[in-house]
């Protein structure tokens, strides 16, 4: 080949550190860690485990599995576990008056995992009062309208309720406007002035909610309605912005994103917003698509659930809770 016909060539070349596996791991911007992982667990009342068919490979957990999962959890270096807890139907009411059982399923099962792991793990737990009304709805309805303020009282006597079993982080899911500041006053004079408030601060009306309605049991108390009177719509991106900058106002110590793959304009742009600790959450209906997918054979399932992951920490988030956590940590630690 003549001099002549040679093009100019780049002097940028971005293969050049693709080359090798070690370079690209050397330059590396993001990474995955165990660390990064919080692992969302279903429970029920009564022994062994419940298969939950919208969530393949996921379990509902009876009494005596909590302690195996606990130290599952603490072996892989999982940080913190999220429970929810598939209340007996019986127990529903229109005022959701379990969610302020001190011995509810989700109590027993706070303090059944602190007796056996003490501080070794961290302990979340939703605040809302969907696993507990006879309607489906977070909140107390009152001619056919989720109520705000009513609604935060018992959120704030729930959040006691909680944080007395030994939970430590409490995780408001509810979307009332105010439950954040309420909350952490209810809190501070409980004095639990060191129990975290993990704000659901950004969660949309979101059809990726299905698998877990199923789980929690709650689907069949929804049946049609909605939850867009108070979850956002898909629609909006400032929205959120607003919404995470209440909640840190009213002293939320993290925030969370939800659903996760849809919506990582809204992690990135809230972290690179308020620069807090922020969360998303890789949801039922997520994780329901990419399993049956991976079972179909259409796609390969480890390396499409690192490769969401990954993107969730590219994105911003500080941290995925997954209903791959216990598999992902497996991985990793392998
Ligand atoms: N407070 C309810 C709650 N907490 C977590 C989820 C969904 C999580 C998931 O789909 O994995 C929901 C469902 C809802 O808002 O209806
Ligand atoms: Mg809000």
């Amino acid at each position: 080949m003549s001099q002549s016909i040679r093009g100019p060539y780049p002097t940028t070349r971005m293969r050049r550190v693709r080359r090798h596996e070690w370079s690209r791991r050397l330059v590396a911007e993001n990474r995955l860690c165990v660390s990064d992982l919080i692992w969302p667990v279903f429970v029920f009342e009564g022994k062994g485990r419940q298969p939950i068919p919208s969530l393949p490979g996921v379990d509902r957990l009876g009494t005596d599995q909590i302690a195996r999962m606990a130290d599952s959890a603490v072996r892989l270096g999982i940080p913190a576990i999220a429970l929810f807890p598939a209340t007996p139907i019986e127990l529903k009411t229109e005022d959701a008056a379990e969610a302020l059982n001190q011995d509810n399923l989700v109590c027993r099962t706070v303090r059944s995992v602190k007796k056996h792991v003490g501080d070794s793990l961290g302990v979340i737990c939703d605040v809302a009062l969907d696993p507990y009304s006879s309607h489906g709805h977070d909140g107390l309805v009152r001619d056919g309208y989720v109520v705000n303020d009513e609604t935060i009282e018992m959120l704030c006597q729930q959040a006691i309720v909680q944080a007395t079993a030994g939970c430590d982080i409490i995780a408001p899911s509810d979307m009332m406007d105010g439950r954040i500041g309420a909350i952490r006053k209810a809190l501070d004079y409980g004095g639990f002035h060191d129990v975290q408030i993990m704000a659901y601060a950004a969660k949309y009306a979101s059809a990726f909610y299905g698998p877990f309605r199923d789980a929690v049991g709650s689907a069949g108390n929804l049946g049609t309605a909605s939850k867009s009177t108070y979850q956002q719509d898909p629609a909006q991106s400032d929205e959120a912005i607003q919404e995470v900058a209440l909640d840190l106002a009213e002293g939320a110590d993290s925030v969370m994103v939800k659903p996760g793959m849809p919506y990582l304009d809204i992690v990135h742009r809230v972290k690179a917003t308020f620069g807090v600790p922020t969360f998303a959450y890789q949801v039922s209906g997520e994780y329901a698509m990419l399993s049956a997918a991976a079972q179909n054979g259409w796609l390969d399932r480890k390396r499409v659930v690192l490769e969401s992951l990954l993107g969730f920490k590219r994105a911003g988030a500080d941290g995925v809770l997954t209903y791959f956590a216990e598999e992902v940590a497996q991985w990793l630690v392998e």
